[in-house]
């Protein structure tokens, strides 16, 4: 591995690959003792819910509950779930709620949870926090050891939320009898394959996201572009950028970006990312797309598996492989993303997350991005008793 610049972003992006295996085997027992056979048969709704990239692992995930579990599946944000969702007209019988947070301390998460017991919905906290509110505020708990790291954009950890689901997507199909036993280990193996498949191309991903590093780091803004499956890696490009630099990120699907960001002045100091996979219906908007933002002059980016020859003239292209199933693509199309964040920290001399508890982003010690953790929770529990 020729890595000349080291961070803790880059370690967790580089650590990926061999993390897969042992992290697929330690998630597969927790997950095989996690429900009985009567009650995964017994769902079939789901929400998936949580904040900022736990929230969008729930999105990266939802196609595999779609197609593996045959469930009708949500997506939302916690704040959605908690204070919008929770219709007290609304049945939720046989919906699984799953509450996903890394820390377990997120509010609004376990507000979600609050919010939907009530009406006859199954939660499930995943997290690693035992002690935290969700783990508190749910019917049962998944923990995994997601692998915390020095502060960095969160990588590892997002992995873990989005390899947690995907497994356990997997298993409500073959339990559902959707899926052979057979087909359901081949899909597990498909995944840790995906992952092994980034190995081979390790080299040219560092040296491509260095060079991007130089490039993209005199940007003032940026834009992370995606439709469909490519939208979740696109929204968690965003929120890395974010916490790498702290530059002023948007997030588009692709059709709404030649409709609203495609007008944005300077286009020259805006660094665009495009998510795109060979297998999107949404690929030739997406090439569009690319025409019209090499046109503009945008310093532009795709990730993608997508054959170099028809991305358009302009466009620097990171390669990646071919998941064997789209719905599994999201678990790592992300990573020469957090390694370019990695290299762009390293161009800017930032500090990840602005230090967190460094001023003004942070209060002395305190980590301001926390709410009072009882007080969001009660809010939706008085909202109950009032019948609102
Ligand atoms: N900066 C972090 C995000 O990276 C994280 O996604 C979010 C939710 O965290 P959790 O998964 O613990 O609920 O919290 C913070 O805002």
């Amino acid at each position: 591995m020729n890595q000349a610049v080291d961070n803790a972003v880059i370690r967790q992006s580089l650590s990926l690959v061999d993390l897969a295996r042992p992290l697929i085997g330690d998630l597969q027992k927790k997950i095989d003792a996690l429900f009985t056979k009567e009650e995964i048969c017994a769902f079939d709704k789901l929400i998936l819910t949580g904040c900022g990239d736990s929230y969008i692992a729930g999105v990266a995930a939802k196609p595999a509950f779609q197609k593996l579990a045959g469930l009708a599946v949500d997506a939302l944000p916690a704040p959605e779930v908690a204070y919008n969702y929770n219709n007290s007209k609304f049945n939720y019988g046989k919906t699984l709620c799953i509450g996903i947070s890394i820390s377990g301390k997120v509010a609004a998460t376990a507000a979600a949870m609050e919010a939907v017991h009530p009406y006859g919905a199954f939660t499930l906290g995943i997290t690693e926090n035992l002690e935290a509110p969700l783990a508190q505020h749910v019917d049962r708990v998944l923990k995994h050891d997601s692998p915390e790291a020095e502060l960095a954009p969160g990588t590892a950890t997002y992995f873990t939320s989005v390899m947690t689901l995907l497994l356990l997507a997997i298993k409500m199909g073959e339990v559902k009898g959707r899926i052979c036993a057979e087909q359901a280990e081949a899909y597990r193996e498909g995944l840790a394959a995906y992952c092994e498949a980034f190995r081979p191309h390790i080299d040219e991903i560092i040296a491509k996201a260095e060079s991007l590093g130089k490039k993209l780091a005199p940007c003032t803004h940026y834009d992370c572009v995606g439709s469909g499956l490519d939208y979740a890696s696109a929204w968690f490009a965003r929120a890395k950028l974010y916490e790498a630099i702290g530059k002023v990120t948007a997030v588009e699907n692709t059709e709404d970006w030649c409709h609203v960001n495609y007008f944005a002045r300077n286009p020259q100091n805006i660094g665009t990312i495009v998510y795109v996979t060979a297998s999107s219906p949404a690929k030739y908007r997406c090439i569009e797309a690319m025409q019209n933002m090499a046109r503009l002059g945008r310093p532009t980016v795709a990730i993608t598996d997508v054959c170099q020859s028809e991305i358009p003239a302009g466009i620097e292209v990171v390669s990646i492989p071919t998941a064997a199933e789209s719905w599994m693509a999201p678990l790592m199309q992300f990573m020469p993303l957090t390694l370019l964040c990695g290299y762009l920290q390293n161009e800017l001399g930032e500090t990840p997350l602005r230090g967190i508890t460094e001023s003004p982003w942070g209060d002395g010690d305190r980590n301001c991005i926390y709410a009072d953790q009882s007080h969001q929770i009660e809010i939706v529990m008085d909202r109950e008793k009032e019948g609102k």
